[in-house]
């Protein structure tokens, strides 16, 4: 399996480029959909938005106020970095547990949030993307999530990412300005990204960048898995075994990761099962290592 992050900036194109993505079979994580379903009435983030920010910002529903709350955190700082410390470690935490579903590719996996949602399904697609906004703000580009992969960045002009949000969102200049300017610059993005798809052109041309995106990842992907097989051959039968040892350090250091997300002992193995917990061990550890046949 072949995962990448996928950023850029506000308004710049990313779900857009997601929506390409999809239809060529990549399956895409989704944060912004994440950080939506964990403001549901019912879930504990609205209680605590609703204890910080105060009850103006939950409608006569008891739904979130989106446009009301964007109003006061775009603009300001502190609160912004309040909400965001409500909202992400719930939204770190559900991506972890959709990345574990796509490597498993078991439904049951322990679900903390519910949802109908197709994106929340698993996959047994090779290639998954995190689509994540704030993946450079948030430092996500060095975290155990996407170390090992590459950034795929999503760029137009600062002037369209104005236009666009204000048609987009129906916002004054001065609110999509302000939106703009509450995340890192784009063209700090762009200058730390390891692929940028320009989407200050046309829709026709960004569909072609992507096309060559997904050939490009499904080339990678497929040479790696020749070279390895290859490898592998030469090999004499007995070193093509993992040690024991080996086997058991994964196992306890996947299933000691898994915990500290949260996940009982027990559940995860009712889900997976101690053969798989191995397996996305081994990924995880490089994909070096594959599962020993029975
Ligand atoms: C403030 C909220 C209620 C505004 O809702 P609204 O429906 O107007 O926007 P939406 O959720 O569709 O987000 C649109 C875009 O705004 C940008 N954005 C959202 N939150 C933030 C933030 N905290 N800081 C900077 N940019 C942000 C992202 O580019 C995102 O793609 C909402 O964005 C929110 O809950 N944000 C905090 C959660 C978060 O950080 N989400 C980003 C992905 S984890
Ligand atoms: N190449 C393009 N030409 C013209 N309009 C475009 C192009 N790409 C996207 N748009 C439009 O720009 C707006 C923003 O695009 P999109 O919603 O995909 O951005 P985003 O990066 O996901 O935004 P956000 O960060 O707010 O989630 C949308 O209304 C979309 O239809």
């Amino acid at each position: 399996m072949h995962v990448f992050g996928l950023t850029g900036g506000i308004a710049c194109g990313k779900t857009f480029v997601a929506s390409i993505l999809k239809e060529h079979g990549v399956h895409v994580i989704d944060t912004d959909t994440i950080a939506k379903a964990c403001t549901d009435p019912g879930h504990p983030v609205l209680d605590r938005i609703r204890r910080t920010f105060g009850a103006k910002y939950i409608s006569a529903d008891g739904t979130l106020d989106r446009r009301e709350l964007g109003g006061l955190i775009f603009d300001d700082e502190t609160a912004r970095g309040k909400l965001n410390s409500i909202i992400h470690p719930f939204v770190y935490k559900e991506v972890w547990r959709q990345l574990f579903q796509c490597y498993s590719g078991r439904q049951d996996f322990p679900t903390p949030i519910e949802s109908d949602n197709p994106l929340h399904r698993p996959t047994r697609s090779p290639i998954v993307a995190i689509d994540i906004p704030l993946l450079y703000e948030t430092g996500a580009e060095k975290s155990p999530l996407l170390r090992e992969w590459p950034v795929v960045v999503v760029g137009a002009q600062r002037t369209q990412q104005i236009s666009r949000l204000m048609a987009r969102n129906n916002l004054t200049e001065a609110e999509a300005e302000s939106r703009v300017s509450s995340q890192m610059d784009i063209e700090d993005k762009i200058a730390q990204a390891d692929i940028v798809i320009d989407n200050s052109g046309t829709p026709a041309e960004t569909c072609a960048q992507v096309l060559d995106l997904v050939r490009h990842f499904e080339a990678s992907m497929y040479a790696a898995r020749d070279d390895h097989r290859e490898a592998r051959r030469a090999m004499p039968l007995k070193e093509r075994m993992m040690p024991r040892e080996l086997l058991n350090d994964i196992g306890g250091r996947t299933m000691s990761g898994l915990c500290r997300l949260g996940y009982t002992r027990a559940k995860v193995l009712a889900a997976c099962g101690a053969g798989c917990v191995l397996a996305v061990g081994a990924v995880l550890v490089g994909g070096k290592v594959k599962r020993r046949r029975r």
